[in-house]
């Protein structure tokens, strides 16, 4: 059994701005306590041709918006996208899109950019960074991706697919952080974290 570990002098609490099933697990597996209150954006409504712009902003505007719901909070928000040939791949329409977009990463390597926002309720401390992991892909046969679609994997998933899933069979090599790929870069965070007095260790 492993030790509750948390070193939190802060009487702020905990929120996740996320409906996101990662964000969640990863927070959990780190023993945090925390409510959810997933952000309600329109994530179209911000759209930037430069992907790291484009998931600051929007992990800001998910941090903000929960922020007017909550009092004495921190609140955390991410926001992730994959980026092939300087072209921005967010979660697939259909399936006929994921095949594409697999199709695309297929033997390539690509970057997934996460931008992560933490503030406290009152906005008086508001910071916002990114983070970015290359992921070589190997090669994968058309089958294999037709299978990979049929187990609904990788729908709701930025690039289509899962690197904590089945996705995970695909990932040849990456450099970076395996926890921002799943949607939550946890040693930026624990650092930000840092600066409200909330320490994770
Ligand atoms: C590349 C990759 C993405 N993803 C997920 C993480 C994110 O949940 C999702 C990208 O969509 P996001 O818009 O970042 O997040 P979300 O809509 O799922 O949740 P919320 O906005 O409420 O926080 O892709 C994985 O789970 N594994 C992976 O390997």
């Amino acid at each position: 059994m492993i030790k509750k570990a948390n070193n939190v002098t802060s009487n702020l609490k905990l929120v996740l701005a996320s409906a996101s099933p990662r964000r969640e697990e990863i927070l959990k597996k780190l023993n945090l306590k925390f409510t959810i209150v997933p952000a309600k954006i329109n994530e179209e409504n911000f759209s930037n041709s430069d992907p790291i712009e484009l998931v600051k902003t929007l992990a800001l505007e998910k941090a903000k918006s929960v922020s007017e719901l909550v009092e004495e909070a921190i609140v955390i928000a991410a926001d992730t996208v994959v980026v092939f040939k300087g072209q921005i791949l967010g979660k697939p329409a259909d399936e006929a899109d994921a095949k594409n977009m697999l199709k695309s990463l297929n033997s390539n390597q690509h970057q997934v950019i996460t931008g992560l926002a933490v503030l406290n309720s009152s906005k008086e401390k508001i910071f916002v960074e990114h983070n970015i992991t290359d992921v070589k892909m190997t090669n994968m046969t058309e089958k294999e991706i037709d299978n990979y679609i049929e187990t609904g994997e990788p729908m709701g998933k930025a690039g289509s697919y899962a690197i904590q899933g089945y996705g995970g069979l695909f990932v040849e090599e990456i450099k970076g952080s395996y926890h921002s790929v799943m949607g939550l870069p946890i040693h930026q965070l624990a650092k930000l974290l840092d600066k409200f007095n909330y320490g994770i260790l």
